[in-house]
């Protein structure tokens, strides 16, 4: 079993890459902002709570998303493994994972970053708010917010990981199935 986590700054590519990713190495995708954005739409108590959060590009608060994590995992106990997608994005999100997944006798395989440059992001993320109808992604403002919530509370993570020697990383920047090309590289090998 394998369990990836991957991270990258808002507009890096993850979401694109996991889905090649997960039929690639046959893992069940969980992505936490998708998982808010479901339960937004469907108008839930949960979406409602991360909704006023999430537009403003704030963080959801740690206990809210780690429970919701946590109940993702339980719906699927036959998975080959899981691609973690915006989760962790704290110390406490990865310290509770990593509790989490010792009491099932797992752990995290290795963490994976795509690497690109805060401008070509912001550009990306304005040109996807065109289209995607998200609200974080349609004023800079916001999109800044999140890459400040990033460096401050998410970037401090890749240190957490590297002392476990678990940290990767590959540059975002080159065409789909270039990136795509690298991380299975790195895939390949674990
Ligand atoms: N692990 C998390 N902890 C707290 N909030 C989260 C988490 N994952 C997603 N969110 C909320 O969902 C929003 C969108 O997340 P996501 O779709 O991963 O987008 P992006 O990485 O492009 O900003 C975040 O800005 C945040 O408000």
């Amino acid at each position: 079993m394998i369990n990836i986590v991957l991270f990258g700054k808002p507009g890096a590519g993850k979401g694109t890459q996991a889905e090649f990713l997960k039929e690639k190495y046959n893992l069940t995708h969980l992505s936490t902002g998708d998982i808010f954005r479901f339960n937004i739409k469907n108008d839930t108590d949960l979406g409602k709570l991360a909704k006023t959060y999430m537009d403003k590009g704030d963080l959801v608060p740690d206990e809210v998303t780690i429970q919701m994590l946590q109940s993702e995992v339980d719906k699927n106990p036959h998975s080959a493994g899981f691609l973690f997608d915006g989760f962790p994005r704290t110390l406490a999100q990865a310290e509770a994972l990593d509790k989490f997944l010792e009491s099932k006798d797992q752990n995290i395989t290795a963490t994976v970053a795509l690497e690109a440059d805060d401008n070509i992001l912001v550009a990306r993320l304005l040109e996807r708010g065109k289209t995607s109808g998200r609200p974080d992604d349609q004023d800079e403002e916001k999109i800044r917010n999140r890459y400040d919530e990033y460096n401050q509370k998410t970037a401090p993570l890749m240190d957490y990981y590297k002392a476990q020697g678990k940290f990767h990383s590959v540059n975002g920047i080159g065409t789909i199935l270039e990136v795509n090309e690298r991380l299975n590289q790195i895939f390949d090998k674990l």
